[in-house]
């Protein structure tokens, strides 16, 4: 199971995510409680280990601007939330970086198409919000073979179920491991990588 924590802010989180087994990292540079600059981004990259991806996270950016600011963060990983079109996904890859593409399960049927981004990502109707929702549901849009992430309202004490119900291929989390609103909790980083990577996680 690939597992990406988002929303750090904090060399420790960095840290600790890398420890404990996450596959990538994310760095919100959009509107948010979890918000950094370009520049807090580019400190908190010294802290990632070499082969562990770090994202830049956009919300309502176009990507082109997305692009932009993940090159003044050193981000070579943008991830794109809001409505997109398949020429976001060229400009980003046109700019020699690779896309996680965010959709939610309201979105048009050909939303769900392979568009060519590295990594689809299906998340609740408010990202960033902790809001759970019926991921079993995710079944029926027929992605198995794919390389997708599921999140919104994953925890160190719901992922494991809510993994192997959807069929995921790997996880994103940022709520569930805070203590408070944009606040990581570096412990439950650490269970929530451990429970992801269980066995009952697997679909
Ligand atoms: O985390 C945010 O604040 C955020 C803001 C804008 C766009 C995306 C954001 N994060 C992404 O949302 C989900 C996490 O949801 P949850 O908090 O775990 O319910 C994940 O994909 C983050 O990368």
């Amino acid at each position: 199971m690939f597992v990406k924590v988002c929303g750090l802010s904090t060399p420790e989180s960095v840290r600790t995510a890398a420890e404990a087994g996450a596959d990538a990292v994310g760095f919100v540079l959009t509107r948010s409680p979890r918000e950094v600059t370009p520049a807090q981004a580019r400190d908190l990259l010294a802290h990632v280990p070499a082969g562990i991806p770090a994202v830049g996270v956009f919300r309502h950016e176009a990507a082109g601007d997305a692009v932009a600011l993940a090159r003044e963060a050193g981000l070579k990983w943008i991830q794109l939330h809001g409505d997109r079109t398949p020429a976001d996904v060229r400009t980003v890859h046109d700019a020699g970086l690779k896309l996680i593409r965010a959709v939610t399960m309201s979105g048009a049927p050909e939303a769900f198409a392979d568009w060519g981004e590295d990594l689809l990502l299906i998340d609740a109707a408010v990202p960033g919000s902790g809001e759970a929702w019926d991921y079993a549901s995710v079944r029926a849009k027929g992605l198995a073979g794919r390389h997708w992430l599921l999140a919104g309202g994953l925890a160190p004490a719901n992922v494991a179920g809510a993994a192997s119900q959807a069929g995921a291929w790997g996880v994103d989390v940022s709520s569930g491991v805070e203590s408070s609103r944009g606040v990581k909790d570096l412990a439950k980083i650490r269970d929530f990588v451990a429970a992801a990577k269980s066995p009952a996680a697997k679909p």
